[in-house]
């Protein structure tokens, strides 16, 4: 037995087994530890003890699976330890999962910066009041001072980081506070450090202005500009652009524009420009956004800080300076950097167009102190007049005056868009801490009180202006299209008004129509009465067919049309209707001379069946032709007395009615004028349709749409409106005239006669406003002629 393995033992129950009567005898069982063991054990000890019991059969069996187990738990731990993760997931995949576990972090970092530093930045803002603040550097004292033996005169808070005193000669001080006061020995990084987050926002869509104001030879061009070892604020916020636009790259795209300028006895001058060429006079402009431009100056692109460096040290070496007992190397000249950021947000779309000025003041000296003359000293008198004209307007500002004198120097012109009202102004009050400096100092720092007076609004995004002219111009095109929307809309309400009130109209007269159909059944149903009635006495009318006869054949001697009789005394013409008269019981009769047939106005429509003859008028053949007509008939004559006075008068428009003329009555023969009896011939001349008589209009129509043999004789001498002879001429001149002979009265027909007329339908048509009385016409030999 293996000394190693723990043993623990246990009685078994003694007793028969239920199911195989085995007696179990009390034995010591052995649990080993290890499996391998107790199973060898228990091989061992069985032949010993007699026939293996089931249980421990059990035991032995649950053994060698654990054996197996054991086994195979080896190799697959032997597998596992040959797998390694390159093999699992692929060396590319696992690169990819270090490269975002690095951005991740990095970006949580960054995610934790941005959240502190707009908290900080948010403080700020409201800290601001109004965007404007003041930081106060002091220089050093130079070697010169200290050879003098000027001592300071300017003492900081050694606790308070923005204040400082003055002291006076008389040893009163003076205490003055500003957002930042730097001390001499404050590094440039220093000073940025605190002019960051302002500079910044030019990133974020404000106009921001950063300007360092003092006397000669106290660190402007220092603070702004710095030597290449120690650059300064213009060089630094470069470098903080590119890096904060970098940061933002997925959110923001921005784009960098530099330009420097300088301010020279109220001239500007573009710095960027090439030397070698000639300077270009530029102007300020006000552009339609309100804007002050600068329209050709130069405009430099830039990427990164080398860049800018190279055109600040560029636009440095153009500066105007010279040298004064105050500084070696003074500017003589306010120098303005100008960064232009346009942003464009990747997310909403948002464009912003914005200004960052940095100004590099030339120095407020007095002139008497710095002892200059000739041309020094007019450079002075501008720079005291632009830098008074600062002032002017820094006072306005803080007095909130309604008009802010920015055009009274080229200066505050410039900056006027970011000066007070709605951008960030930073300004660097300048001073000297020698003794031998105090008034000035005084001076600057009282200036520099005023400007931290100022409360300005709040600072406001700049939008790009032309995205912001876009919009404008949508609203206004927006604006338009509403107008003309409800000009439509106006439009076809009156319309639809007008509508309604035709359909009323409408209405109305189709009711009233309804109402004179129903008349006129009426009417022809008493017609039809009247007319069988006639006919019932046509034979006794009959006889007197052959009178009528001769009759006709004198009244074509009538030269004029006799006049209507009055109205009163004409018979009514009865309604014009389609009805067909029945066929005269009288044999049909040949006759050449009739003349009661009339070939209506209504028959023009030709070809149509509704041709009628009166049963009282035989025509000719040519006559029988079938035509639609429209017959009026007159009734019977009243018997009585009364009714015999009336005077049955021939109607002019014969074409629309049929006439049956009256036995006994010349009135009712009808009246042929000679003219017409003229156009029967002409008609049957042109080998035209024969009528007896036809309406004198219509026959005219018919002249001119049939062929015209003399056609060109006719057009030389008149217009075929002058060949009629209708009774609407009965001032016409009468036949027996000779061609030519005639002379027409009116002035109208005078001058038409004179000019010589070319016949044509078209020119017909033209005429048709002209009114037929003031045409002559012809007699009826010319037109005869003529035909
Ligand atoms: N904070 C400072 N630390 C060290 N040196 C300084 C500091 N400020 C100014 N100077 C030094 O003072 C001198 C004058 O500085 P600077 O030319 O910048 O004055 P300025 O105000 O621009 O004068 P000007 O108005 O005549 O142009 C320079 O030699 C400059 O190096």
């Amino acid at each position: 037995m293996d000394q190693t393995a723990e043993m623990s033992s246990e009685k078994f129950n003694t007793g028969s087994d239920p199911f195989t009567g085995i007696v179990l005898e009390p034995i010591e069982t052995t649990y080993f530890e290890d499996e391998d063991t107790l199973s060898n054990n228990i091989r061992e000890i069985s032949p010993v003890q007699g026939p293996t019991l089931p249980i421990l059969q059990k035991i032995i069996c649950l053994s060698t699976e654990i054996q197996n187990l054991k086994r195979d738990h080896t190799s697959l731990s032997d597998q596992v330890k040959g797998l390694n993760t390159d093999s699992v997931l692929g060396s590319d995949a696992l690169e990819t999962l270090r490269v975002l576990g690095k951005e991740y972090e990095l970006l949580k970092k960054k995610y934790i910066d941005e959240s502190s530093e707009r908290k900080r930045l948010y403080n700020e803002v409201i800290e601001l009041k109004g965007n404007i603040r003041v930081f106060c550097r002091c220089r050093p004292l130079n070697q010169a001072e200290i050879a003098n033996g000027s001592s300071s005169v300017v003492e900081f808070g050694s606790s308070l980081e923005n204040e400082l005193q003055i002291v006076s000669s008389d040893s009163s001080k003076k205490q003055f506070k500003y957002d930042h006061v730097f001390k001499p020995e404050d590094s440039q990084e220093a000073v940025f450090e605190q002019t960051k987050p302002i500079v910044t926002s030019v990133l974020d869509g404000y106009n921001v202005c950063i300007f360092a104001y003092g006397q000669t030879g106290t660190g402007k061009t220092f603070t702004m500009e710095g030597p290449p070892e120690n650059r300064g604020v213009n060089y630094r916020t470069l470098e903080e652009l590119f890096c904060n636009s970098k940061d933002r790259n997925g959110v923001m795209r921005y784009e960098l524009f530099v330009s420097m300028l300088e301010v020279y006895n109220e001239k500007i001058r573009d710095l960027l420009v090439d030397s070698n060429q000639p300077s270009k006079k530029l102007e300020i402009k006000q552009a339609a956004e309100g804007t002050q431009e600068v329209p050709g100056l130069t405009e430099a692109r830039v990427y990164g800080t080398e860049e800018v460096w190279e055109l600040l040290k560029s636009g440095g070496r153009a500066r105007s300076v010279g040298s004064t007992n105050a500084n070696e190397l003074s500017s003589r000249s306010h120098c303005l950097l100008r960064v232009t950021v346009k942003g464009e947000n990747l997310i909403n779309g948002q464009k912003t167009r914005s200004h960052l000025w940095l100004v590099d003041l030339a120095g407020s000296e007095r002139v008497g102190k710095i002892e200059v003359e000739g041309e020094r000293l007019k450079e002075s008198q501008f720079i005291n007049k632009s830098l008074s004209a600062l002032g002017d307007v820094i006072s306005a500002l803080a007095t909130k005056s309604g008009h802010i004198p920015y055009r009274n120097s080229k200066l505050t012109h410039m900056l006027q868009s970011s000066l007070g009202g709605d951008c960030k102004t930073l300004m660097f009050v300048q001073i000297s801490p020698s003794s031998a400096d105090l008034g000035e100092t005084i001076c600057s720092l009282n200036f520099a009180s005023r400007v931290r007076g100022i409360e300005s609004g709040p600072a406001r995004k700049q939008a790009d202006v032309s995205e912001l002219f876009k919009y404008k111009q949508m609203a206004e095109k927006l604006k338009h299209d509403d107008k003309e929307t409800k000009k439509l809309q106006e439009n076809v309400q009156s319309l639809q008004l007008r509508l309604a009130a035709r359909e009323h109209i409408c209405r109305s007269l189709q009711e009233k129509a309804r109402d004179l159909e129903s008349q006129l059944a009426e009417e022809r149903k008493t017609r039809i009465k009247q007319e069988t009635r006639a006919f019932a006495a046509a034979p006794a009318q009959y006889s007197a067919m052959s009178s009528m006869k001769q009759q006709s054949a004198q009244r074509t001697k009538i030269e004029r049309k006799p006049p209507l009789a009055p109205s009163k005394l004409r018979m009514p013409l009865r309604g014009i209707t389609n009805f067909m008269p029945p066929p005269s019981p009288l044999p049909r009769k040949k006759t050449t001379t009739t003349t009661t047939t009339f070939r209506t106005k209504m028959g023009a429509a030709e070809g149509k069946e509704n041709t009628t003859r009166t049963a009282m008028a035989p025509t000719n053949t040519r006559s029988l032709l079938p035509r639609r007509a429209s017959i009026a008939v007159r009734p019977q004559p009243p018997t009585s007395a009364a009714a015999a006075t009336q005077v049955m008068q021939p109607r002019r428009r014969v074409s629309i009615a049929t006439l049956r003329p009256e036995p006994n009555s010349s009135h009712m023969t009808t009246p042929l004028h000679p003219s017409l009896s003229h156009f029967r011939n002409v008609n049957a001349a042109m080998g035209g349709r024969q009528s007896f008589v036809r309406d004198p209009r219509k026959a005219r129509y018919s002249n001119l749409f049939s062929p015209l043999p003399d056609y060109k004789t006719v057009s030389e001498t008149t217009t075929p409106i002058a060949m009629r002879s209708s009774s609407k001429f009965m001032g016409s001149p009468p036949t027996h005239q000779q061609p030519g002979s005639w002379k027409p009265r009116h002035p109208t027909v005078v001058a038409l006669q004179r000019k010589t007329l070319v016949w044509s339908p078209m020119k017909l048509r033209g005429m048709k406003n002209i009114r037929r009385s003031m045409l002559p016409s012809l007699p009826s030999s010319s037109s005869s002629e003529m035909q």
